[in-house]
């Protein structure tokens, strides 16, 4: 028997678990929210979905209850608040540093093995604070951000190449900030041939600047940030995990040396399998592509800096 818990049944944690279930990645999906009701009814609302659906999941939500979520194999952790527009997600380490720290404590008293991935903002920092405050292995530490970012990506550059999404590969590493993340064009292909025999390079700069900016213009358009892509990339980051897949996948991880980088969680191209991060790849970036890891690893360790002013570490 498999379970899943996710924490936060807002937006995001919601979506994740309605896609965990739909894509029946694990036996068992636990929602957990601090607000009385919502986890329930929201778990409820997706079960009255699975004759329609056809699912075999069962999704149950409880308040606060951290003895539903015990024995998890994996736990997700979108507890928190998003942005607004206007905003940065780093301007949301305040608030969200405490909860993301309390909810990973109590999640760990329960699930002492689990493999736990941090989607709460601003991710690479919060999945610094579940490393360093829980003490766990790394490689059961693991920020989602780079497969939602990779995605958009995929997004954009179908859109400018005329073609479907699934026909285009390519990876965004760095930091999962507006001006961090650095989507990997030279890497980019289109049935596995270099974007750049299709697209102008002004118009790979262009894809490349509406992919990092992604999660804002969204922001912009809705009010608060997105949520069906990024709870389909965290629960597509679980089932790599619990199906041993083996994917490449980038993600937020805690760095010894790889990438020219020590004490910090960035995002980088890593194999998930059934013990979370299998293998970090190191990709033979050019001088410009590394000079661009180390200025978006820098500002994430700058953002790091402030959970000492906040009290969390
Ligand atoms: N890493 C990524 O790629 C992405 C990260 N995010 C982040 O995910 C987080 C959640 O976003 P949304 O779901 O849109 O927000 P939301 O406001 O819809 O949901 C957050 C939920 O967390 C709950 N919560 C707050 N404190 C809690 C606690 N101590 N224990 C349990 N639950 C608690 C709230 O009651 C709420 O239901 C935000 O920080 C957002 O910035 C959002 C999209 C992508
Ligand atoms: O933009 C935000 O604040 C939420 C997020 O991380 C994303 O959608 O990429």
């Amino acid at each position: 028997m498999s379970k899943v818990t996710v924490v936060g049944a807002g937006n995001v944690g919601a979506t994740c678990a309605n896609v965990l279930a739909f894509n029946e990645v694990a036996d068992e999906v636990v929602m957990l929210d601090v607000k009385e009701g919502v986890s329930e009814g929201k778990a409820m609302d997706m079960m009255q979905t699975a004759q329609l659906l056809g699912f075999d999941t069962t999704l149950t939500g409880c308040t606060n209850d951290y003895a539903q979520t015990a024995d998890s194999d994996v736990v997700v952790i979108t507890s928190g608040i998003p942005r607004k527009p206007g905003m940065t997600r780093e301007e949301l380490i305040g608030v969200n540093a405490g909860i993301v720290k309390s909810v990973a404590e109590n999640l760990l008293k329960y699930s002492p093995n689990a493999i736990i991935v941090v989607i709460s903002n601003p991710m690479d920092t919060m999945t610094y604070l579940a490393l360093k405050s829980l003490g766990l292995p790394k490689n059961r530490i693991i920020g989602m951000g780079g497969a939602l970012d990779s995605s958009r990506f995929k997004y954009f550059l179908s859109q400018a190449l005329g073609c479907n999404a699934n026909e285009v590969e390519g990876m965004v590493i760095g930091g999962h900030g507006d001006t961090t993340m650095i989507p990997l064009t030279r890497f980019a292909t289109y049935k596995g041939l270099p974007i750049s025999n299709f697209l102008s390079a002004e118009k790979i700069e262009e894809v490349a600047k509406s992919t990092m900016v992604g999660g804002a213009t969204l922001t912009g358009l809705l009010g608060t940030s997105a949520w069906y892509a990024p709870g389909a990339a965290g629960a597509f980051v679980v089932e790599a995990i619990l199906h041993n897949q083996m994917k490449l996948v980038p993600c937020s991880v805690s760095l010894e040396g790889e990438y020219g980088e020590t004490d910090i969680c960035c995002g980088v191209p890593v194999i998930l399998g059934k013990n979370g991060i299998e293998k970090i790849v190191e990709l033979p970036l050019d001088e410009a592509e590394k000079a661009a890891f180390k200025a978006s690893a820098d500002a994430v360790r700058k953002v790091n800096g402030a959970l000492k002013e906040v009290g969390a570490l």
